[in-house]
């Protein structure tokens, strides 16, 4: 049955998902990659398509941005859809010096200052963690492709403009390859619902320099090496 963010109908929704944040990734994912892409959904201009990839059915639908808006969609496509996988294809600003602007980092885990780690459990902080299936067959494709990719944790943040900016070099210190805004939220959901999750992201921007930081057209468009590693780990 339609939700009340999702109009596609049962059986409208493909049980594996790419999900970038960006509508307009969507699209571009839908039209470049996708087959026979059907528009089932695009309440709020949040655009679903599916049709299939490399011959296996897909959907593909942003999240929009932040933890609120990928928690509707995901427990949404998991519970209501019956969905089995979502790939997020992000974008994240890089941390340390060895992670350059274009670089894949793919999200083992997502430490957050969201309140979803620790409102589940009261006195427990949970470990928003991929699916293991799913990390090892992105890993192994963007690997075997000879792409250079990150393998590690990223920060989920809820704000973008951070204002407490003593946090990214703790963070640096503790192996933290990127910040972003809704991994955790996807792990979480995964893990509540006992579904599979991964987080794929080309890195925008540096936060040590900016000098090098990708215009918002090339953020739409630059996503090739995580999109493969995502759809790698879909159907690993
Ligand atoms: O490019 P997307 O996938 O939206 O990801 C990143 O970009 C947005 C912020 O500019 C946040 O959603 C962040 O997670
Ligand atoms: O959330 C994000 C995404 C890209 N770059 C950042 O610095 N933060």
């Amino acid at each position: 049955m339609p939700t009340p963010h999702i109009a596609a109908e049962p059986g409208q929704i493909a049980e594996l998902v790419i999900m970038p944040g960006d509508p307009v990734r969507a699209r571009r994912i839908a039209q470049q990659r996708m087959a026979d892409a059907q528009l089932v959904s695009e309440v709020r201009g949040i655009g679903a398509w599916t049709g299939t990839v490399d011959g296996v059915p897909m959907t593909v639908m942003a999240s929009g941005m932040g933890v609120p808006s990928m928690s509707i969609y995901a427990t949404e496509l998991y519970r209501e859809y019956g969905v089995r996988r979502i790939a997020r294809v992000g974008t994240c600003g890089g941390i340390p010096d060895h992670v350059s602007v274009a670089d894949v980092i793919i999200a083992v885990s997502a430490h957050t200052d969201s309140g979803i780690a620790t409102s589940a459990l009261p006195g427990v902080t949970l470990s928003l963690a991929a699916s293991f299936d799913m990390l090892a067959g992105a890993v192994a494709q963007a690997r075997g492709a000879g792409r250079r990719v990150h393998v590690g944790p990223v920060f989920t943040s809820d704000q973008f403009y951070h204002p407490r900016t003593d946090l990214i070099p703790v963070l640096e210190g503790l192996g933290t390859l990127g910040v972003e805004m809704e991994a955790a939220a996807l792990y979480f959901a995964a893990a509540r619902e006992g579904r599979d999750a991964l987080a794929c992201l080309t890195v925008s921007d540096h936060l040590r320099d900016h000098s090098a930081d990708l215009t918002s057209q090339e953020r739409e468009q630059l996503y090739e090496v995580a999109l493969e590693a995502a759809i790698a780990g879909l159907c690993a």
